[in-house]
C-alpha cells in the first residue's frame, strides 16, 4: 500500500516504534526496525526458504515497471549491489527486469560475498555483474535509466563505509529514476538521521511496514509499503500516519440534537495592532472548519468581527465566556499585555495551544508552564524549538519531539516538511500531506485555528494537532493545484 501524501509526492503507509510500550496510535502504523525484524523472523520460520525475498523481489520489480510505466525494454538498469540480503533482493529484481528485456548491470561492492543465488539469477539470464573497483561507475550512471539502491538494508547503520558511499555520491548525480529497497541505504530507518551519504530516492519500496526514518526523511521519496505477510502488529506501534478516512471520520456533521455550543467552542487569542491580520487568518481556519462557535478575544475585536460576523469578539479572554479549547500567540506579540492574556489562558482547565508569539514568551520565561495542568499543545518551527529546548538535537525531529512532550507533558507538534506530532506517553505521528505552498505567510496562523477547532471538539489533544496538519496539508494541496496564493486561500480548502 501507499501512504497519503501530497499530490506531488504520493507517500506510504506508516506505524511506529514499539519500544515505548505506549497504546496504539489510530492509522497507518510505523513500527521500529527491532519490531520488524521480529515479524521477519517469524515470517521466515513459517516459509520455504528464499520465499520471502521472491515476494519482496516481485513487489520491487512491480513497482520499477509501474514507474517506467511499463516500459522496460531496451531501458539500462544499474543495480548497486551490497554483501547482504538487501542487495539478493536487488539482484532477484534485476533477473525479473531483465527477462523483461531491460538491459541490467549489478555493481558489486564485494563480489564474493553478493548474495549467490541472486548474482546466479542474473548471470543465467544475461545480466552483467562487474566489480565496482574495477567498473567505469560514472559511465554506466550516466547512461542508466534506472538505479536500484541495494547496498544496505535494515542490519545497517550510518554512515556508508567506502566503497557505497562514493556510490552513492555518484548514483545522486545522475538522472536516472532512483529506487531504494527497503530504504535509501545511508538513511537511519529509525529516526530518518542521515550521517554522510544518503542516497535520494524517488521511489522507496519498503518490506514489512514502513519504517519511521522514511517518514521523516526527504530521501525516501515516494514509500511502497510492500507487507510480504510478515507485517508487525499494529497494536505495537506508536508512530502512525493519518489517513483521510480517519480525519473525516473526526468532523462528524452536527446531529439534530445539536446547538451551537455543542460540539465545543474554541476561543482565539491572537493578532496585534503589528500584526492584525493573524487575529483574522487564525479565526478564519476555526470558522471553515466545522459549524458552531468561534470566540475571539484580543485587541483586534473588530476587525475580526468584520471579517467573520459569526465570531463573537471580546478584547480580553477573561472576558470572552466559556470556551472548550483555546488557541493563544499567532501575531499576539510579546509585549505585557501579550503576557496577560497567554496567562490567563494557561489557567484554564481545557485544552491551550500555544503558537507563534506565544512561544517566545515561554522560552523567554518558561515558569509561566508551571502550574499548568490541563492539556496544553505547542507548536514550533524549528527556530522556536531550538529556542524552546536548547538541549535537544534537532536532527533527529521525531526524536526531539518526543523527549520536548516527555520533559513538558505537552503535545509537541514541529512543524517542518515533515511535521511531526509526538504525545509525553511517546505516541507520535508524522504528517505526510502539504505542499510547499504552505511556505506562505500566514499559514501557520491558519493551522492553529484549525487544530483549536479540533481541540474544542474534545478529542485527544494528539490527535487534534495530527488531523489539523493532515487537513492543513490537503488545504495547501489543493491551493497549490488551483494557483491559489496566500494564506486565506486555505480556509476554503480545508474540507
Ligand atoms: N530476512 C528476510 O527474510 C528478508 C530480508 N529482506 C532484505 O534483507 C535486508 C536485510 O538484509 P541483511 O540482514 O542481509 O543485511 P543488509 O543487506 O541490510 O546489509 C548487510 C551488509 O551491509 C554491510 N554494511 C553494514 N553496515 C554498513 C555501512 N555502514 N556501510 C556499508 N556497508 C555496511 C555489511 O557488511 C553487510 O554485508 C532487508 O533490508 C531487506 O532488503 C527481504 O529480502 C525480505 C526478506
Ligand atoms: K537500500
Amino acid at each position: 500500500m501507499e501512504i497519503p501524501s501530497s499530490a506531488q509526492e504520493q507517500q506510504m503507509t506508516i506505524a511506529t516504534p514499539p519500544t515505548f510500550g505506549t497504546p496504539p496510535t489510530p492509522g497507518i502504523p510505523s513500527c521500529t526496525v527491532a519490531q520488524i525484524r521480529d515479524a521477519e523472523r517469524a515470517a521466515l520460520a513459517r516459509t520455504p526458504e528464499g520465499a520471502l525475498m521472491r515476494r519482496a523481489a516481485g513487489e520491487l520489480t512491480t513497482a520499477v515497471l509501474d514507474a517506467l510505466d511499463g516500459h522496460v525494454v531496451g531501458r539500462s538498469v544499474v543495480l548497486l549491489v551490497g554483501a547482504g540480503n538487501n542487495g539478493g533482493d536487488a539482484l532477484w529484481a534485476g533477473v525479473a527486469l531483465r527477462r523483461r528485456g531491460g538491459a541490467v548491470t549489478a555493481l558489486l561492492t564485494d563480489p564474493a560475498r553478493a548474495h549467490p543465488a541472486g548474482a546466479a539469477g542474473l548471470r543465467r539470464v544475461g545480466g552483467r555483474l562487474l566489480d565496482v573497483a574495477r567498473a567505469d561507475v560514472e559511465k554506466l550512471l550516466a547512461a542508466a535509466d534506472v538505479v536500484i539502491d541495494g547496498l544496505v538494508g535494515l542490519a545497517a547503520r550510518p554512515p556508508l563505509r567506502e566503497p557505497a558511499a562514493s556510490l552513492v555520491r555518484l548514483a545522486n548525480r545522475c538522472a536516472a529514476l532512483r529506487v531504494a529497497v527497503d530504504l535509501p541505504s545511508g538513511l537511519d530507518p529509525d529516526s530518518g538521521v542521515a550521517t554522510g551519504e544518503i542516497f535520494d530516492a524517488d521511489v522507496t519500496v519498503t518490506f514489512g511496514g514502513a519504517k519511521p526514518g522514511l517518514l521523516v526523511s526527504t530521501s525516501a521519496g515516494r514509500v511502497v509499503v510492500a507487507d510480504l505477510g510478515m507485517a508487525p502488529d499494529p497494536a505495537v506501534a506508536s508512530v502512525g500516519v493519518l489517513t483521510d478516512q480517519l480525519v473525516a471520520g473526526l468532523l462528524a456533521d452536527p446531529g439534530s440534537g445539536d446547538d451551537k455550543y455543542s460540539g465545543g467552542v474554541v476561543g482565539i487569542v491572537a493578532g496585534s495592532a503589528q500584526y492584525p491580520g493573524a487575529a483574522v487568518l487564525a479565526v478564519g481556519g476555526a470558522v471553515r472548519l466545522r459549524p458552531g462557535m468561534v470566540r475571539y478575544a484580543g485587541p483586534q475585536a473588530a476587525a475580526v468581527v468584520q471579517a467573520w460576523p459569526e465570531v463573537v469578539g471580546a478584547d480580553d479572554p477573561s472576558r470572552a465566556g466559556r470556551v472548550q479549547a483555546w488557541v493563544v500567540g499567532p501575531g499576539a506579540g510579546t509585549d505585557t499585555a501579550a503576557r496577560d492574556r497567554l496567562v490567563t489562558v494557561l489557567a484554564a482547565d481545557g485544552p491551550v495551544l500555544v503558537d507563534a508569539d506565544g512561544l517566545t514568551l515561554l522560552a523567554a520565561e518558561p515558569a509561566l508552564l508551571e502550574g499548568r495542568r490541563g492539556p496544553l499543545v505547542l507548536t514550533p518551527h524549528e527556530g522556536e524549538f531550538a529556542r524552546l529546548f536548547p538541549d535537544l538535537d534537532l536532527t533527529d525531529r521525531l526524536g526531539a519531539a518526543r523527549a520536548a512532550a516527555a520533559s513538558t507533558g505537552a503535545v509537541i507538534l514541529l512543524k517542518g516538511h515533515r511535521t511531526v506530532i509526538a504525545a509525553p506517553d511517546g505516541r507520535a505521528y508524522v504528517n505526510t500531506t502539504g505542499s510547499s505552498w504552505l511556505a506562505t505567510a500566514g499559514s501557520g496562523d491558519v493551522l492553529a485555528g484549525v487544530m483549536g477547532s479540533l481541540l474544542a471538539t474534545g478529542i485527544d489533544p494528539l490527535l487534534a494537532a495530527a488531523a489539523g496538519a493532515h487537513l492543513h496539508g490537503r488545504a495547501g494541496e489543493r491551493a497549490a493545484h488551483d494557483r491559489a496564493a496566500g494564506a486565506h486561500q486555505l480556509w476554503d480548502r480545508l474540507r
